[in-house]
C-alpha cells in the first residue's frame, strides 16, 4: 500500500533521515519506534507528502506520491505531534473548518463530525471552546480532525506526548479498535516501548536518521534468544564492581540502575556465582537477583547501546 524506498533528509550538514526503508501493508499497524531526535517526525513528513525527500521515492499504490501530492492527501489522515487546532473555537467549529479545507459540505460534513465526535466520544462537549479542554480531549480532537475525511491510513505522530496515563490508555484502545474493527490503516510513532508493543503488528526501530531493525514484535526478541537479563540489587553501588562486571566477557550490556544494574548478558551458568564473588571481592552485598525475558526495550539496548529514552 505504502512504500519508502532508500528514502534521506538532509538539512544543511545534518544527515536527519539516512537510506529508509519501509512499507506499510493495507490493514496492518505499523510502529515506528525511537528516541527523540532519531528522525521519526521527518520520516513521517516525508511520507505525509508535507516534505519532498533530498533522496529516495515514497509510493502509494505504486504511484509517486510527490508526482501529484493533491490526489495523495484525501487517503491519508495525518495526526501531526503539535496539537493543531484553533484554541478559542469549539470542537464543532474546529471540525467544520477543517472538513471543509477537506472539501466537504453541507449534511455530508455534519454527517461525517457526528460520526468521529461520537468515535472520540466528545458528542457532548461538541461545543465548548477547545482551550477549555483537557491535554487529553484536545489530542481525541485532533485525531477526529485526521479521520473527518475517511482516510485509508492514518499516521500519527506520538499522539500521546503529554497526557495523563488514562487519556494515554484511552487513546491506543481507540487506535486499536480503528484498526481491528474498521480494518483502518495504522503507521504509528512513538518513543513508547509498551505503545508500540500494544498497538503494532510490526515494528521499525530507528536510530540517528536509520532504521536500526525491523520484524514483529517477536522476531525482534528473537534478536536476543541466546541472551537473558539479569537485574541485580545491590545495597551500594560500587567502582570495583562495576569494573568487574564491564571485564566479564559474558556481560554484553550493563545499565546502571537507582538500586542496583540491569545486564544483557549470554546465558552462562557461571555467572550467577561470578556475581556473588564480585560482591564478595568489592564488599558489597546483592541484596536480590532477577532474571527476565528480553523485552523490545532490551533489544533496542543491545542493537544502539543506549536506552530508549535518554
Ligand atoms: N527543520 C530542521 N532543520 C534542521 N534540523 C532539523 C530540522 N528538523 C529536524 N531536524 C533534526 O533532524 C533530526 C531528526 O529530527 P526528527 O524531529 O525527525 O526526530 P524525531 O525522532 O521525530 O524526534 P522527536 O520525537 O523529538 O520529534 C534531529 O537531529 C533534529 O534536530
Amino acid at each position: 500500500m505504502l512504500e519508502a524506498q532508500n528514502l534521506e533528509m538532509k538539512y544543511k550538514n545534518k544527515l536527519a533521515v539516512d537510506n529508509v526503508n519501509l512499507y506499510i501493508e493495507k490493514g496492518e499497524s505499523v510502529g515506528l519506534l525511537g528516541p527523540n531526535g532519531a528522525g521519526k517526525s521527518t520520516t513521517i513528513s516525508m511520507i505525509s507528502t508535507l516534505l519532498p525527500p533530498t533522496k529516495g521515492t515514497v509510493k502509494y499504490n505504486g504511484k509517486d506520491i510527490f508526482d501529484k501530492p493533491e490526489s495523495i492527501r484525501p487517503f491519508l489522515g495525518v495526526v501531526p505531534q503539535e496539537i493543531a487546532l484553533y484554541d478559542e473555537l469549539s470542537a464543532l467549529e474546529n471540525l467544520t473548518f477543517f472538513g471543509k479545507i477537506h472539501g466537504l459540505r453541507g449534511q455530508v460534513l455534519k454527517d461525517k463530525i457526528q460520526k468521529v465526535l461520537e468515535l472520540v466520544e466528545l458528542t457532548d462537549r461538541k461545543k465548548d471552546a477547545v482551550k477549555n479542554y483537557s491535554g487529553g480531549m484536545k489530542r481525541r480532537i485532533n485525531l477526529a480532525v485526521a479521520l473527518l475525511h475517511d482516510p485509508e491510513i492514518l499516521i500519527m505522530d506520538e499522539p500521546t506526548v503529554g497526557i495523563d496515563p488514562q487519556s494515554r490508555n484511552y487513546i491506543l484502545d481507540m487506535v486499536k479498535k480503528l484498526n481491528k474493527e474498521k480494518k483502518l490503516t495504522i503507521l504509528y510513532t512513538s518513543h513508547y516501548m509498551e505503545e508500540v508493543e500494544k498497538l503494532c503488528d510490526r515494528i521499525y526501530i530507528m536510530d540517528h536518521g536509520q532504521i536500526v531493525a525491523s520484524g514483529t514484535n517477536e522476531e525482534l526478541k528473537s534478536i536476543l534468544t541466546n541472551e537473558e537479563t539479569i537485574e541485580v540489587s545491590v545495597n551500594v553501588h560500587d567502582d570495583h564492581f562495576t569494573e568487574c562486571l564491564m571485564n566479564n566477557q559474558s556481560i554484553n550490556q550493563i545499565t546502571k540502575e537507582e538500586n542496583g544494574y540491569r545486564l544483557i548478558v549470554s546465558k552462562s551458568e557461571e555467572l550467577l556465582v561470578k556475581l556473588f564473588e564480585y560482591a564478595k571481592s568489592s564488599n558489597i552485598v546483592i541484596t536480590g537477583i532477577q532474571i527476565k525475558k528480553p523485552t523490545l526495550e532490551d533489544v533496542f539496548l543491545h542493537l544502539t547501546g543506549k536506552k530508549l529514552r535518554d
